[in-house]
């Protein structure tokens, strides 16, 4: 059994909830890729899809200039779901009429749906389901051989099907949590109409990715940069799995890190798992590159060039490694249709990325196809502690970026002990892995206050917490008042340098996650 025998391709023409098409069908236990509509041809043949899915879009058919598909799908034998813009393209491929509606449609609506139709056989007892839209643009007329399977208030086409060969469109967002049962509608399509098997498990990723890494790395040498963040940690214990004492990780403690942090993560490394790792004391170098450093850009690239020059001595000193392993997930390799053209650069972001080059390593990337959500779930079935595994994002940067002007040791003690108070309330009240990031901020900001009737003149924390799927956009926490009340007296209590605390409410966009 091969784990990429049972595959969807999913077209993008520039959804927004492309990414979300992916993760319901891999919950689903199927595999599948985002490639955006204007792939080679010759790229989709050679991936053998079992299924084709096209996504939405910002466009409209009618257009011109608007993105097309290679109308060449049609005739590979797979069956084929078009979401939204998706619907409009095979409407008109197979000559139906699409064009501008007088209303838009957005947001929640109800659909009646023909229980006996394959896609939604199963998905509801009654013989409507709720279902969310968002389009501005209808089928004026429906393509020949094709005959309705759903329709809206508004929209009299919002699902149909041709009558004879696999080709199924919607006009609706099975995709996103505001359609109930999408889910049920996705696996119906993958499974029963695509015949995928559903063998895309964790324990089946592991298995063939050992062999995988055995293969390639033989008996050479990896290095790995460990953080003890979950990507790094899978990583490592995962390459450990396959090559044991050939992997050599290293650690950085760049005095930028949390609350016992450092120690955790060696004892946690070292003592459960085995594995070489280096753990090297860069406390001091950092903090002295940072000092007098202000702007948020220039801590970001001094910490990046430091981490670099660490690395290239441990490298030496360790070596050789023939080969860098690195946490790249599946959104950063995703190369989505941007109707927007090139972006502007918000922030830095740091990694070890720029080693590879500098030392001549062959890369190892052994999580390139996994969502975070997957990566999750790998690394608790390879058994890395839960505690680990849940934890929440943290930046490479570290709270040098969460310390808004000169980063000391005193700011960077106060922040450390406000982070860690902060976060036990948060886990507490048994918020913590419902959100999806939660942290503290020092600010460079001082305001009076008045402690046992004395006048004091301190420091202002921010406490931020966030809800997002993957960091890319977010909204900001609904945390009762009640914790927030708890946090904030906690800290101004047990901290000493803070006299007052803040609950950030902005939303990303236009605010970004961290402050810096
Ligand atoms: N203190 C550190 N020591 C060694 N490597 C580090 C350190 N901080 C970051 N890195 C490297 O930079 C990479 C990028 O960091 P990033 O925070 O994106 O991932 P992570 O820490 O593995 O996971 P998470 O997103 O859960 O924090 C890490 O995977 C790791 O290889
Ligand atoms: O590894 C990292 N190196 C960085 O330099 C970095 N900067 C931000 N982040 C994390 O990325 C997500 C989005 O953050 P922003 O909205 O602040 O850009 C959030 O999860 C941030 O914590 C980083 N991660
Ligand atoms: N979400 C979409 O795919 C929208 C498709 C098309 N632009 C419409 O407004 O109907
Ligand atoms: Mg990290």
């Amino acid at each position: 059994m091969n784990i990429h025998d049972e595959k969807i391709l999913i077209l993008d023409f520039g959804s927004q909830y492309t990414q979300l098409i992916a993760r319901r069908i891999r919950e689903a236990r199927v595999y599948c890729e985002i490639h955006p509509c204007t792939v080679d041809f010759n790229k989709i043949e050679e991936f053998e899809p079992k299924g084709i899915i096209l996504s939405g879009g910002p466009g409209s058919v009618y257009a011109e200039d608007s993105p097309q598909v290679d109308e060449r799908i049609f005739d590979m034998g797979v069956p084929v779901l078009g979401i939204c813009y998706g619907m409009q393209i095979i409407c008109k491929h197979f000559g139906g009429v699409v064009s501008r509606s007088a209303e838009r449609e957005y947001g929640r609506s109800e659909l009646h749906i023909n229980n006996d139709t394959d896609l939604f056989r199963g998905v509801s007892s009654e013989d409507k389901i709720t279902v969310w839209m968002s389009h501005g643009d209808k089928l004026d007329s429906m393509p020949e051989n094709f005959s309705v399977i759903g329709y809206t208030k508004n929209a009299p086409i919002a699902a149909m099907k041709h009558i004879s060969r696999p080709f199924y469109a919607i006009q609706f967002h099975p995709e996103v949590v505001h359609t109930p049962k999408g889910s049920e509608i996705f696996r119906n399509f993958v499974v029963d109409i695509c015949g995928c098997k559903q063998i895309w498990t964790s324990g089946n990723f592991i298995h063939t990715e050992i062999d995988k890494i055995r293969e390639i790395v033989g008996d050479k040498r990896v290095l790995c940069a460990l953080s003890g963040g979950v990507d790094s940690s899978v990583v490592a214990v995962l390459l450990h799995e396959a090559i044991g004492s050939n992997l050599t990780c290293v650690f950085v403690d760049n005095g930028l890190l949390r609350k016992g942090e450092a120690d955790d993560v060696v004892k946690t490394f070292r003592d459960s798992f085995s594995i070489n790792l280096v753990h090297v004391d860069a406390r001091k170098r950092f903090l002295n590159v940072l000092k007098g450093v202000t702007d948020p850009e220039e801590k970001r690239k001094k910490i990046g060039n430091t981490f670099i020059e660490v690395f290239e001595e441990e490298a030496v000193k360790h070596g050789p490694f023939e080969f860098l392993a690195q946490g790249t997930l599946y959104p950063d390799v995703i190369e989505s249709v941007s109707f927007k053209g090139p972006s502007a650069t918000i922030k830095t972001h740091h990694n070890v990325g720029g080693l590879p080059e500098r030392m001549n390593f062959s890369l190892i990337e052994p999580l390139r196809e996994l969502f975070k959500d997957e990566v999750r779930k790998v690394g608790l079935e390879l058994g890395i502690p839960e505690k680990m595994i849940m934890r929440h994002p943290f930046p490479g940067p570290g709270l040098a970026i969460r310390i808004l002007g000169e980063v000391t040791e005193d700011r960077l003690a106060i922040l450390r002990l406000a982070d860690a108070i902060a976060i036990n309330e948060i886990k507490g009240a048994g918020l913590y892995n419902e959100i999806w990031q939660a942290f503290s901020v020092l600010l460079p900001v001082q305001s009076v206050g008045v402690m046992g009737d004395n006048r004091t003149y301190e420091n202002v924390l921010a406490f931020r917490a966030v809800s997002s799927v993957d960091g890319m956009t977010a909204d900001w926490s609904r945390i009762p008042y009640e914790v927030l009340g708890s946090i904030s007296n906690r800290i101004i209590n047990e901290v000493q340098g803070i006299n007052r605390v803040v609950y950030d409410i902005s939303s990303k966009p236009p605010a970004t996650i961290e402050w810096e």
